[in-house]
């Protein structure tokens, strides 16, 4: 079956919102596959190694299910035959197969082991194992079920050794029962082939957050009905989001504050200020070779980055959410929920576990409010009018955010921090290679948040 399974494989993956290496060529194949359930529909698991042609290597978590006949109403899930040894069988994408979907939590109720696949639910926790899941259609670089409005089951398709970040800091805030995070209700891990490599997370069941908007959302809305009134200002017309900015800074605040309870913390040092400059001056280099553009900023990059290396401000550090932004966050009748603890998709694993400033998440919401104030702008001509009405809001959201982090931490979060300076500038430069990959049309966004953030003093 392999054999066959391999090429059908090969065909399959590129296509695949989730795969990491489209345009690369691929040198090799490899699978090796796992039984979940032998019965409406046979579902297996299949950990696939790609090796490409520059011999680097990726491995991918594929769950399939299988039919003895083409199953019609599935067409959009087929990935093709496959011939075993005495007949065809017909694989299909279990993500999006709804009968195929039961078996993962009836395996996290029961703590199954399946060859090299543990199953660990989350404590005294209900899981809802009878439903079945729908696959969310935001579909990124994970998939994710949604079991009636009870559970979302996030599976993380490229398989890295460590325990993932956004299991680990959910299972830590598990005792802390903070409001503003979405409970863990069970993992997976597999086991890699080789004993001296840690496990990999395969995936991640939490409590779903019924009846909630996103911040994004919410934020553009508000900023939409700022633009419609070109002449009034952000506290003049309606859908005003100050309010909620202060209740979110409250509320990042508040989770800061449990993650450093539950986690290590360690008072930074300035070995630990020179290694972050050093980083971040890594990583313009880095994306100067990206983003071409970025060189025009080098220069006052390089300076706010050195301001850093020689600062003496106050820092305890500790684990941080890493990628904080208004799409991370959800508002529900009752206030702001915080998902994705996995931090930036793109930095290795253990980076991503490192003891960090919490500046880091609050010049990440503050890189936010810029994006959701001007991504309007990109689509339209020259507005002056606008776009000075994008930098009032932008202004006004970030003042309301650092207070409610003020007021609730007992800090002066956004006081003139060389720190906070150089971690939204290096988020910016981040910015800049995720959208020349993904949405070039906004390249302009961070670039234009360097250009004022470089010309600043
Ligand atoms: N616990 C939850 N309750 C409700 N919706 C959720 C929950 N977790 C995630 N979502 C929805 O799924 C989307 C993607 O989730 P996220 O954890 O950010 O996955 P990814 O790592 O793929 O970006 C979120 O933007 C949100 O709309
Ligand atoms: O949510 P992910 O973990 O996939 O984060 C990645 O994608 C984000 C885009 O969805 C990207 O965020 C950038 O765009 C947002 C608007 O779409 C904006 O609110 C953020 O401030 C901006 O950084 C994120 O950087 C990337 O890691």
């Amino acid at each position: 079956m392999s054999a066959a399974l391999t090429d059908l494989l090969r065909e399959w993956m590129p296509h695949q919102r989730w795969f990491g290496g489209k345009g690369r060529e691929w040198a090799d194949v490899t699978e090796e596959g796992f039984l979940l359930d032998q019965a409406h529909p046979v579902l297996s698991v299949h950990r696939v190694r790609v090796t490409y042609s520059d011999g680097a290597s990726e491995t991918y978590l594929v769950p399939l299910s299988w039919r003895d006949h083409p199953a019609e109403e599935l067409s959009s899930a087929f990935i093709g035959p496959v011939q075993s040894a005495d007949r065809e069988t017909y694989a299909y994408d279990a993500m999006r197969d709804r009968d195929a979907t039961c078996p993962w939590l009836i395996h996290l109720v029961n703590a199954s082991t399946i060859g090299p696949m543990h199953f660990h639910p989350a404590g005294v926790t209900y899981i809802p194992e009878g439903l079945p899941g729908d696959i969310l259609s935001t579909e990124q670089s994970n998939t994710s079920l949604v079991y009636g409005q009870e559970a979302i089951f996030k599976l993380f398709r490229r398989l890295e050794p460590g325990l993932n970040p956004d299991v680990e800091i959910h299972d830590a805030l598990r005792k802390t029962e903070n409001p503003h995070i979405a409970p863990l209700l069970g993992h997976i891990e597999i086991d890699d082939p080789d004993p001296s490599v840690e496990p990999a997370t395969v995936a991640m069941l939490q409590t779903f957050v019924p009846n909630a908007s996103d911040g994004w959302r919410l934020a553009t809305a508000s900023v939409r009905d700022l633009y419609a009134e070109g002449d009034l200002h952000a506290d003049e017309v309606g859908g005003d989001f100050a309010a909620d900015s202060e209740r979110l800074g409250a509320a990042t605040a508040s989770v800061h504050a449990d993650m450093a309870k539950v986690l290590p913390t360690e008072p930074a040092d300035p070995a630990w200020f020179a290694a972050l400059a050093a980083q971040m001056a890594a990583r313009l280099e880095a994306a100067i070779g990206v983003v071409g553009q970025l060189a025009e900023y080098a220069e006052g990059l390089r300076a706010i980055y050195a301001a850093v290396a020689d600062s003496a401000e106050d820092v305890i550090r500790q684990r941080v959410h890493g990628d904080l932004h208004l799409g991370q966050v959800l508002r529900t009748a009752t206030g702001w929920i915080v998902l994705d603890f996995e931090g930036e998709p793109a930095r290795p694993l253990a980076a991503r576990r490192e003891l960090d400033s919490p500046m880091r998440d609050v010049a990440g919401m503050l890189r936010s409010f810029d994006y959701a104030a001007r991504h309007m702008l990109v689509e339209q001509p020259e507005d002056p009018q606008r776009a000075y009405r994008a930098q009032e809001w932008a202004e006004r959201n970030r003042t309301a955010f650092c207070a409610g982090y003020s007021a609730a931490s007992g800090t002066e979060a956004c006081g003139d921090s060389p720190l906070l300076r150089a971690f939204e500038a290096d988020k910016a430069v981040y910015e800049c290679v995720y959208e020349a990959r993904n949405r070039p049309h906004w390249l302009i966004i961070p670039l234009q948040s360097l250009a004022r953030l470089t010309a600043v003093g």
